[in-house]
């Protein structure tokens, strides 16, 4: 008798169209909350389309970053983030190392620009961006801002319909997701090309999972991210649709939800590739004075929850210590 193969998993990320949510319609509402409901309690990544950010906004950033990532490496310098009290600016590639599962990873082959609303020093992440010269990169900072602007405000629909999705009162996370002095960060991702030496070695991306609450990413059509089936432990990826947006959990989120919504592991591959992939990650991690408590619907009767509450400033401080190593410029701003 032959052996039975197990049959490979199925890892779902259903493709969600927003856009009667966003119009206010009651009923495609409903539809759109169950369906991220189903999403977060699964696999904890879905793509967002029929949103609020234009083709055309889309477009005239990824044209920006590119135009940026295409400077001399010594231009890009000059904004380096090693220079930032507050991680703004640019990161060259293996400045940053977020595998969670192996030791021995290589540093991300990635390089990355990161900006953030401005606010006066002091708190952890505040400060002032770090821009290249508008001669070099003509745009880049208007570009930039129409980006994150029309983000943020994706991001800040997203929280609500996850609160109904909750079954919560739609402004459930308006405190922590739409706090003027909440942490956001807009990073922009530009994988090069792998050459075959390093190809199957490297990551572009270690797996990991994302630190925060929600992350909104927009992808090119090249591909190579990935996301783990736990079980399994096998990696399925997350097929480019251009223009949607990659939504998932992150951990603060999954604590906050006493595990009902998942926060999953997930990286991205080198593959032997000629071309270039570029990405962007909004991360909406909220207002850092709160603290995170089990939401009470979401601990079953009777059961304590499965974790104790915690202050967002310090997970998220530990979490930026671990994947950029400790003596971080945040040490620097307490002395
Ligand atoms: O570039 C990508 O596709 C993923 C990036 C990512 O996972 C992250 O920045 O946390
Ligand atoms: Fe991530």
């Amino acid at each position: 008798m032959g052996s039975i193969e197990e049959p490979a998993p199925t890892v779902k990320i259903p493709i969600i169209d927003v856009s009667g949510f966003l119009a206010g319609d009651a009923k495609a509402t409903k539809a759109c909350a169950e369906e991220l409901k189903e999403a977060c309690e699964n696999q904890g990544f879905l793509q967002v389309v029929g949103h609020c950010v234009s083709a055309e906004t889309q477009r005239k950033f990824l044209s920006a970053i590119a135009r940026f990532f295409a400077l001399p490496l010594a231009d890009k310098e000059k904004v380096s983030q090693s220079n930032s009290p507050c991680y703004r600016g640019y990161e060259r590639i293996g400045g940053q190392k977020l595998d969670e599962l192996s030791d021995d990873a290589t540093p991300d082959q990635k390089e990355g620009f990161s900006m953030r609303p401005e606010r006066p020093l002091g708190k952890f992440l505040a400060g002032p961006n770090q821009w290249p010269d508008e001669d070099l990169v003509p745009g880049f900072q208007e570009a930039y801002w129409e980006y994150f602007n029309a983000v943020h405000s994706l991001s800040k629909a997203m929280f609500q319909l996850m609160a109904l999705s909750l079954g919560l009162e739609k402004t459930y996370f308006d405190a922590f997701a739409a706090d003027p002095d909440g942490i956001c960060l807009c990073r922009a991702h530009h994988y090069p090309p792998t050459p075959p030496d390093a190809a199957g070695r490297t990551r572009g991306v270690g797996a990991h999972t994302d630190f925060g609450a929600l992350t909104l990413l927009l992808q090119d059509t090249v591909g190579g991210l990935e996301v783990l089936h736990k079980k399994t432990k096998t990696w399925h990826s997350v097929t480019p649709v251009e223009g949607a947006y990659v939504c998932n959990i992150g951990d603060l989120m999954q604590r906050w939800t006493n595990n009902r919504y998942q926060s999953t592991m997930h990286r991205v591959i080198s593959p032997l590739s000629q071309t270039d992939r570029y990405s962007c990650a909004f991360f909406n991690d909220g207002a850092l004075d709160m603290m995170i408590e089990a939401i009470p619907t979401c601990v079953p009767a009777g059961e304590k929850p499965a974790y104790e509450p915690l202050k967002v400033e310090k997970h998220i401080v530990d979490r930026y210590v671990q994947s950029y190593g400790a003596g971080g410029t945040y040490i620097e701003q307490k002395a």
